[in-house]
């Protein structure tokens, strides 16, 4: 089993932080949470150094985009049937999503992992591309309304692969990981995720998705409530009084995916780095909330990009007490919010590396 230790963010730091910010030539909080940003990467970056950083730096930011299947996706709960999954990895790999545009006017390093979509691709579909890297847990997850979507065994293994890769693209020079994920049906699991560590209702945690039909959203809470009574069921046998909630662990092992626990792994591995981590959307963010429930100082390292349209992505961003970048509701996923907010991080970085202070331009307010 991987285990993972991550440090609280060292604050003694902040009060010259946050003078830095102030000085600059502005009026105070001015720059609203372009502020909050800046002292963010600089209190990180500030951590190894164990001296407030003079200039922030951005390197190679890359976006990891982890896919993998649902055995749910059966049921009819997408607009789309699994195998668009692959279809869609295929057009990463082709560069057509829209993930590949962002990526490109944005200077992006963008990397797709297969980590568990029904299909393996073909060595000729793959060919000598340098960014598919293969990371299969399984053949995509077993249907979870009737049984747990993957083991222990797997939910371990899809840590340390995720954790792998993120570690990898640290230590070869990315200060910024960037999340996304694709996988059709993912916003059943992600949704039956929430509902079991929030113990919140299946109703409000479960959203339209990729935009199903009134019909089809109705299937989906049924089938998604229908799997959360499974899994207290059968915990509540093997729990006589009193119930222990269950761990973040069991709760992947029962209703989450592949791509959702590699990039729980990949956050993890990146907080323990001390590199910040950029969430997307309300998937990503269903893994940030694991993330944060087994290792609370993980939410110390999350910049949180955009608030979904999928409706429970704002129980979930206020659960975490976040507050997103930009609101322009986006329901896609592939990391496209992430993409999106990163000129603003790059503002936040000039800023505070470039604007001169009130004492070094002579401006007297
Ligand atoms: C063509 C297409 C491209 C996508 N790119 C991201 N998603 C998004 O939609 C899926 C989740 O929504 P649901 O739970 O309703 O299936 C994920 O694959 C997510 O990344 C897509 C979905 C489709 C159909
Ligand atoms: O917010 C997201 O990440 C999202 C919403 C709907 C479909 N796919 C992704």
């Amino acid at each position: 089993m991987i285990n993972f230790t991550i440090s609280p963010l060292d604050l003694s730091y902040l009060p010259e932080l946050k003078n830095t910010v102030d000085n600059k030539t502005k009026p105070l909080g001015s720059l609203g949470q372009l502020e909050s940003l800046a002292i963010q990467l600089g209190l990180i970056q500030s951590q190894p150094l164990q001296r407030v950083v003079d200039k922030i730096s951005l390197h190679q930011p890359t976006i990891l985009v982890f896919a993998g299947d649902h055995g749910i996706a059966k049921h009819g709960v997408s607009i789309a049937p699994s195998s668009v999954t692959r279809q869609m990895v295929l057009n990463f790999l082709a560069g057509g999503a829209a993930i590949n545009c962002f990526c490109r006017i944005n200077n992006i390093t963008l990397k797709i992992i297969d980590a568990g979509i029904i299909e393996a691709l073909t060595t000729d579909e793959i060919g000598a591309c340098k960014t598919f890297f293969s990371q299969r847990i399984a053949a995509g997850t077993n249907d979870f309304t009737k049984e747990p979507a993957m083991t222990l065994t797997q939910v371990n293994q899809g840590l340390a692969y995720g954790a792998s890769i993120a570690l990898q693209e640290i230590l070869q020079g990315c200060n910024l990981l960037m999340l996304g994920e694709m996988g059709i049906a993912n916003t059943s699991s992600a949704s039956a995720i929430m509902a079991l560590l929030l113990d919140t209702p299946s109703e409000i945690c479960v959203g339209q998705g990729t935009g199903i039909t009134s019909d089809q959203l109705l299937l989906k809470q049924q089938l998604v409530k229908q799997a959360i009574t499974r899994v207290t069921n059968k915990h509540a046998k093997e729990h006589v009084l009193p119930i222990t909630k269950l761990s973040p662990q069991q709760v992947m092992a029962e209703v989450g995916g592949f791509e959702i626990v590699q990039m729980v792994g990949a956050i993890l591995a990146s907080a323990q780095a001390q590199t910040p981590v950029l969430i997307d959307g309300f998937i990503v963010s269903v893994a940030a909330l694991i993330a944060v429930s087994m290792h609370t100082h993980t939410k110390d390292y999350l910049i949180f990009s955009h608030q979904s349209d999928e409706q429970a992505h704002q129980l979930i961003l206020a659960q975490l007490d976040a507050k997103p970048l930009l609101n322009l509701a986006l329901r896609l996923g592939e990391g496209t919010g992430a993409a999106l907010a990163l000129p603003l991080l790059t503002a936040a970085v000039s800023f505070y590396n470039d604007m001169a202070s009130f004492e070094s331009a002579g401006v007297t307010v």
